[in-house]
């Protein structure tokens, strides 16, 4: 690995004409881990990627590598790999074949074609013609393409896409390899739940701003938590509760009392001598707090 460097999102605006794909969104990657990049089809992601590789120019602001644009990169292939979604590739070639060609333009050494392959698992598959590749198998051959400059910077847009169960947990663990090894590591999702496992930190845009970034844990700091509670003389607990200070909404199976835990809430039904049917915690949990965050943007 040569070149490890943050990723820094400056007040980036892109305008397709009269539609705002990205508005003025900042935000910063870090190296050593691995940072999610979500939002709802549609948020911008694609967009921030493709100005952050320089293949569309921004309206406004600047995408950069430790302050240098992927275009003014002194080697940019072993500096960042990237592996954007719909990849093409000539069907009849193979995948060595491609990943020869591209060691040779940017002079890696053959070698590393070999190392690459094993490394995403496709090295049984490596002569065979790319036409008859799964969108799996093509997903890992976009993989071995961003590794192939052993970069210290690594852009992965929906990677987990196409894979199957073993194929997910086998690029969850390489990921995490990935950033152990001190690279910085941004990989986009539209879903929260398919990177959680994996990730240290989120950005989360939706409708081209950012509405979230942090980390992982941040996040769970925005989750909710009710008791839902129930008693054979309904009105008497809420009357309990409600003069014991706490927020009661009648629900069809009970109350729920929101910000508190389950202990206080038995409590204050035990201490005014109110036998209980139920008694639940419930919490929205990341993906509520997630979808909750983007649709507040819709
Ligand atoms: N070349 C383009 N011309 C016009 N509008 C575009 C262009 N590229 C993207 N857009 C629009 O910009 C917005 C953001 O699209 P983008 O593909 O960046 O979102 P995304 O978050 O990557 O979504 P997805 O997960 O569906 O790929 C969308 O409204 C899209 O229609």
């Amino acid at each position: 690995m040569t070149d490890v460097r943050t990723i820094d999102v400056e007040a980036v605006t892109k305008r397709f004409g009269a539609v705002s794909a990205v508005d003025a969104l900042s935000f910063q990657v870090q190296p050593g881990r691995v940072t999610g990049f979500l939002g709802p089809n549609g948020a911008g992601k694609t967009t921030t990627l493709r100005m952050l590789l320089g293949l569309v120019r921004p309206t406004a602001g600047r995408a950069t590598f430790g302050g240098v644009s992927y275009t003014d990169l002194e080697s940019p292939l072993r500096t960042v790999g990237a592996a954007l979604e719909a990849a093409s590739f000539h069907p009849g070639r193979s995948a060595r074949s491609h990943l020869r060609i591209a060691a040779t333009a940017s002079d890696i050494a053959r070698s590393r074609v070999d190392e690459v392959l094993a490394l995403v698992g496709l090295a049984e598959f490596a002569d065979r013609r790319v036409g008859g590749y799964s969108l799996g198998m093509r997903q890992r051959l976009g993989l071995a393409f961003a590794l192939l400059g052993d970069p210290g910077v690594l852009v992965l847009d929906e990677p987990i896409n196409g894979l199957d169960p073993e194929g997910i947990k086998w690029i969850r663990s390489l990921l995490r390899a990935l950033a152990a090894e001190g690279r910085t590591v941004l990989v986009s999702s539209h879903l929260l739940s398919e990177v959680q496992q994996s990730v240290d930190d989120v950005v989360i845009i939706a409708r081209g701003v950012l509405v979230h970034s942090g980390t992982l844990a941040s996040l769970s700091a925005g989750d909710s938590v009710s008791v839902l509670v129930d008693a054979p003389d309904r009105g008497a607990l809420a009357d309990a509760l409600t003069a014991a200070g706490y927020a009661v909404t009648p629900a069809r199976s009970g109350l729920i009392v929101a910000g508190v835990e389950a202990d206080a809430v038995g409590r204050t039904a035990f201490d005014a001598g109110i036998p209980l049917s139920a008694l639940q915690r419930q919490s929205s949990g990341l993906e509520d707090t997630f979808l909750h965050l983007v649709e507040g943007n819709r």
